[in-house]
């Protein structure tokens, strides 16, 4: 009955073709975008033209003639689009994590006079040690960090606050904030946003420009299927360009780096966001990967997230061996991301005998199953399969399973 609901729903999907341009593996129910993409097809073969005919051909020269050395900046100007951003504000380089010590460096020069950076508790980890490695390394009298629940954020605000640090869509609970909103409380209190885009870049439309955000970060690797380790991209608003430094001040980042100056001097708009030498291989991945997006109506791609979402989490309660699990995720549509968190309090055990199901799920503690929904490949049918495999898991109790006692090193 299920099953014939989902394939039902997957002929009207006018997404649903878009699968096609994804090489998943037979038999798998890949349930992990929000953590690793799946491969797009276009992607090892851009890579083998990438070793064969530019860097096995054309050498050193490459840089130049297959344009290399703009790569960070083209692959950012087809980010731009994704995440709301005008042209000459996204560029595409190194981690989150190194992103956001440049950016949350940026909003504190931005901001003299206050010393205080607003991080939401239960974000991401690298979001708050980063923070606190800043804080750290600027000593108290330049830098502190304030924390505070996801709802009570704005109330956080006060005239130290130099930034506002926010995940849009939190990576346990699945929870989204009011991206307009929260950045209009920050202006409110002379702040400014900084927003965390790694759990909605491609998965969901994002209005930076619209939403007035002042800095952002966003990640390759997840929900635009840019491979392991694929590079991030960072934002900065065309008003807070040219105004202060980084303090990653790396020589690609010059304003003219090829000569080899003694003096640094940054370049001009977001390119004094780079730092070394990009990882060309990678960036050629992110680059074929978002061939995938071209053409796509971001609304849509939200409409069919939510469908997921909503038509797993009907099946899930529709399943009496469920009963024990508890849904964090947020029924309203405008709190939600793409993915469904269910609490169990053997969830590492379950998510362990999902994936020997074939369901690729992940587990993030202390209790918490993830089921990350990409509505660019993920359809109806692999929505019921997970919620038949988790009743089944349940109901059996294969969960118990001595097998699944001990925690693997990477969850
Ligand atoms: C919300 C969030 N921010 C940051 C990161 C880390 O990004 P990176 O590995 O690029 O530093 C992740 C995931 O790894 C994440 O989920
Ligand atoms: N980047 C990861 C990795 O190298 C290994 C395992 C997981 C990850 C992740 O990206 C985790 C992810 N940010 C999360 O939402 O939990």
């Amino acid at each position: 009955m299920i099953y014939d609901e989902a394939a039902r729903r997957d002929r009207e999907d006018p997404l649903a073709p878009l699968r096609e341009a994804f090489a998943l593996p037979e038999g798998i129910v890949y349930l992990d975008g929000n953590s690793l993409g799946a491969l797009p097809k276009a992607v090892p073969g851009r890579i083998r033209a990438m070793l064969k005919d530019e860097w096995g051909q054309d050498l050193i020269a490459s840089w130049n003639c297959h344009g290399w050395i703009d790569l960070p900046q083209r692959v950012g100007e087809r980010i731009a689009p994704l995440v709301g951003a005008a042209p000459e504000q996204v560029l595409c380089c190194d981690s989150i994590s190194v992103n956001l010590f440049k950016l949350l460096a940026t909003a504190l020069a931005l901001r003299p006079g206050r010393h205080t950076i607003l991080v939401e508790a239960g974000d991401f980890p690298t979001d708050r040690y980063l923070t606190e490695g800043l804080a750290a390394f600027l000593g108290e009298t330049r830098c502190r960090v304030r924390e505070a629940p996801g709802d009570r954020l704005a109330d956080a605000l006060d005239d130290d606050v130099a930034v506002l640090l926010a995940t849009e869509v939190n990576f346990r609970s699945g929870r989204r904030h009011a991206m307009d909103e929260l950045t209009r409380a920050a202006h409110e209190a002379g702040a400014l946003a900084l927003w965390d885009l790694a759990h909605s870049a491609g998965a969901m439309p994002v209005a930076l420009d619209a939403c007035g955000v002042d800095l952002a970060v966003g990640c390759g690797y997840k929900f635009l299927n840019g491979g392991p380790g694929a590079p991030a991209f960072l934002y900065v608003a065309r008003r807070h360009q040219n105004v202060v430094e980084q303090p990653l001040t790396g020589w690609l980042g010059h304003r003219d780096p090829f000569a080899f100056a003694d003096r640094y001097q940054p370049a001009a708009g977001v390119l004094r966001y780079q730092a070394g030498t990009p990882s060309i291989l990678a960036l050629r991945s992110l680059e074929a990967a978002l061939e995938v997006f071209d053409g796509i109506d971001l609304q849509a791609l939200r409409a069919k997230s939510l469908a997921l979402t909503d038509f797993f989490l009907a099946a899930v309660a529709a399943e009496p061996a469920c009963e024990a699990l508890t849904v964090l995720t947020p029924g309203d549509h405008g709190e939600r991301g793409s993915q469904v968190s269910l609490a169990h309090p053997e969830g590492y055990a379950i998510a362990q005998a999902l994936i020997e199901d074939g369901v690729i799920v992940d587990f993030r503690a202390p209790d918490i199953v993830r089921f990350g929904f990409a509505p660019l490949y993920n359809s109806f049918a692999d929505a019921a399969a997970a919620a038949r495999s988790l009743a089944d898991v349940l109901a059996g109790a294969r969960h118990r399973a001595e097998r699944f006692r001990v925690r693997a090193r990477v969850t």
